[in-house]
């Protein structure tokens, strides 16, 4: 009799993991809480190791999230490698699905590489911080000529400090199964600093995470890192017709690794 009593407790839990939601919300917030934590011990570490913001600091926030991917189910699959065997600054561009990027991007990153990224990170306490202390770019979206500056102070920088920064051309996160146009910022910067752009396709997240339908399942990511566009003597007549080619590739590419056929050229820049 005592023991019937004891089912709903055992029940109640069995249940919860095996509904696709609770995983879903659960790994939501095992992976916040988790980044939060891994923040907390890297934020003493930059400080100590660098004394404050410093691109440096992107070693050691690559080896803190290396093992995150273990935690949700993930795998990468990298291909392309030889394609970052480079020296000197470039700007690399990818996809952007999720958050979930985060960790296929540090999979790949190389040395002296940061990111663009929006102002309102900054705010995400202790993975905001880090994003400072990792050297960052941070951006006001809503602000066209603040973003252009920054990033024309960028391009100098990339140069004066041989950094490499990370820009998601989609200006948003999008799980609508084809990229978004792409904005023109990472293209003016390239152009401006006359480096090469490394495009890097993730491909789609739709077989193991659904946002709308609550679904995040275990999966396997294919990252393929596609050779340079060389962008040495362009001027900013240019910038149209390279984000054009950069799309494209880019497109082919995710439709490839995921598994799709194209259905059309798409757009390809943003208006
Ligand atoms: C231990 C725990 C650790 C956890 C650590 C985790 C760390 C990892 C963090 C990862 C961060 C990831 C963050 C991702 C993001 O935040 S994505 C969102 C932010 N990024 C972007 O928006 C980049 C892409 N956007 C752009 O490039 C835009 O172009 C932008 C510069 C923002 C301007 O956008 P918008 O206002 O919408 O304008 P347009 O793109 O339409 O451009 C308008 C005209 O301006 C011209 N233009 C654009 N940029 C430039 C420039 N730099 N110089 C000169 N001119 C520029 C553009 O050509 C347009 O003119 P025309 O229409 O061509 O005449
Ligand atoms: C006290 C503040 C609490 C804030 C909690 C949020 C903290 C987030 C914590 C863990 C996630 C770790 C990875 C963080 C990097 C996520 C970058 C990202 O994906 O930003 C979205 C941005 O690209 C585009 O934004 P929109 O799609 O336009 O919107």
């Amino acid at each position: 009799m005592d023991a019937l009593w004891m089912l709903p407790l055992l029940l109640v839990p069995l249940l919860l993991l095996t509904s696709s939601t609770f995983v879903f919300y659960f790994k939501k917030c095992f992976y916040v809480a988790w980044m939060m934590m891994l923040a907390v011990i890297a934020i003493p570490i930059c400080i100590l190791k660098s004394g404050g913001r410093d691109i440096e600091n992107m070693r050691v926030i690559r080896f803190l999230v290396r093992h995150v991917k273990y935690l949700l189910g993930l795998r990468f699959e990298v291909s392309g490698w030889e394609h970052l065997q480079m020296d000197g600054p470039y700007v690399i561009i990818s996809n952007h699905q999720s958050s979930l990027d985060v960790l296929g991007l540090m999979e790949v990153l190389p040395d002296r590489c940061t990111m663009i990224a929006k102002k309102e990170l900054i705010y995400a306490g202790t993975v905001g911080i880090i994003c400072w202390l990792g050297g960052i770019v941070f951006i006001n979206r809503q602000k066209t000529s603040d973003a252009k500056s920054v990033m024309a102070d960028a391009a100098k920088t990339m140069l004066k400090e041989q950094i490499r920064l990370w820009v998601f051309p989609e200006g948003t996160r999008n799980q609508k199964g084809d990229l978004l146009p792409f904005k023109k910022g990472a293209f003016h910067l390239a152009v401006q600093a006359q480096v090469p752009i490394i495009p890097i396709v993730f491909s789609s997240y739709s077989n193991f995470y659904l946002r709308k339908e609550r679904e995040f399942k275990s999966g396997t990511i294919s990252l393929k890192v596609l050779p340079k566009i060389e962008t040495k003597g362009l001027t900013s007549d240019d910038v149209s017709s390279l984000s054009d080619q950069s799309y494209a590739i880019m497109r082919s590419t995710f439709l490839e690794i995921s598994g799709r056929t194209p259905q059309s050229n798409g757009p390809s820049s943003a208006h």
